[in-house]
């Protein structure tokens, strides 16, 4: 087009670091300040239309949810041509979903101190999530993004670390992403995430404690992570992984941690733990051995 779009004229597009049906996302440096970024440009919802309701849920959430060490910081939103566009914070480690599938190719697995530490980092995102009046509704590991200590994102490691983050700046420090399907705990318009990751209350419409479907997709993503085997998207075996059928894990994990792991898949929703609790457990706050 003759007049340079917003996106063209202030953004220079690296390479597409993701596609589906919502659209795609791009890789690019802003030129003014020569900072990453990450840039998801999809169609235009119709106006009005309930598309449209998620994408302005997305950037609401991000408006309202501010900064956080463990949530993927956004920086803005328009629309032209057509498309809505949503700039937030280059993560340059990839998804979980990515190192969880590299591991397998590897034949190597997260150790029980490394799924520690995604635990309490993921959870201290949900705390602050939650604590927001929100819910996530799709955690998974494709939306959990990884920053490498080395990151030159405009957020960069310069960012202090939450006060209740008590280790040390990690290695490698998770984010949550992807906003797509948040919505308030206390007047919540469910948009059901990935079924996979879907806790049985919620496919019953029970909305009445909405956070603890974010810790039962926490804890799948957890046994993801651990190595357990892909998870069914319906059928018997859906349904027995919530009734306390785990899969078997091809590592021996601590008697505690995986206890601790099983209360976040508790088929009693009000015995899994809140994101609170996980942050100040002590099997996740014990110093590491050796
Ligand atoms: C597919 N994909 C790959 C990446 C890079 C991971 O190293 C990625 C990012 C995001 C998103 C994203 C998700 C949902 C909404 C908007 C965005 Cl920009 C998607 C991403 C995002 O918000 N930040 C990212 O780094």
């Amino acid at each position: 087009a003759l007049m340079l779009s917003r996106y063209e004229s202030e953004f220079l597009e690296l390479e597409c670091i993701g596609v589906g049906e919502f659209g795609a996302v791009y890789k690019c440096v802003k030129r003014l300040d020569g900072c990453l970024y990450a840039i998801k440009r999809s169609r235009r919802p119709l106006a009005g239309s309930s598309n449209e309701q998620l994408a302005l849920k997305e950037v609401y959430a991000h408006a309202v949810l501010g900064h956080h060490p463990h949530v993927v910081r956004y920086y803005s939103a328009w629309a032209e041509d057509h498309h809505m566009i949503i700039q937030n914070e280059y993560c340059d480690g990839g998804s979980l979903n990515d190192a969880i599938l590299k591991k397998e190719t590897q034949g190597e697995l997260f150790s029980e101190a490394e799924l520690k530490d995604l635990l309490l980092q993921v959870s201290m995102g949900l705390k602050y999530i939650h604590g927001s009046g929100l819910v996530h509704l799709d955690i998974k590991p494709s939306n959990i993004f990884i920053c490498k200590r080395s990151g030159t994102s405009a957020a960069g490691e310069g960012e202090s670390e939450e006060e209740d983050d008590g280790s040390a700046s990690a290695a490698v420090i998770y984010k949550i992403g992807d906003l797509g399907h948040v919505t308030s705990t206390n007047s919540p318009q469910v948009e059901e995430g990935d079924s996979r990751f879907l806790a049985s209350e919620v496919l019953q419409e029970d909305y009445s404690q909405l956070p603890k479907a974010d810790i039962f997709a926490l804890g799948l993503t957890m046994l993801l992570a651990a190595g357990a085997p892909p998870l069914p998207q319906n059928g018997d075996a859906w349904h027995s992984l919530r009734q306390g059928q785990l899969p078997e894990l091809p590592q021996e994990l601590s008697p505690p941690f995986k206890s601790l792991l099983q209360s976040l898949l508790d088929p009693d929703l009000t015995k899994r733990p809140t994101a609170k609790e996980l942050c100040k457990h002590t099997v996740l706050r014990e110093e590491r051995t050796g």
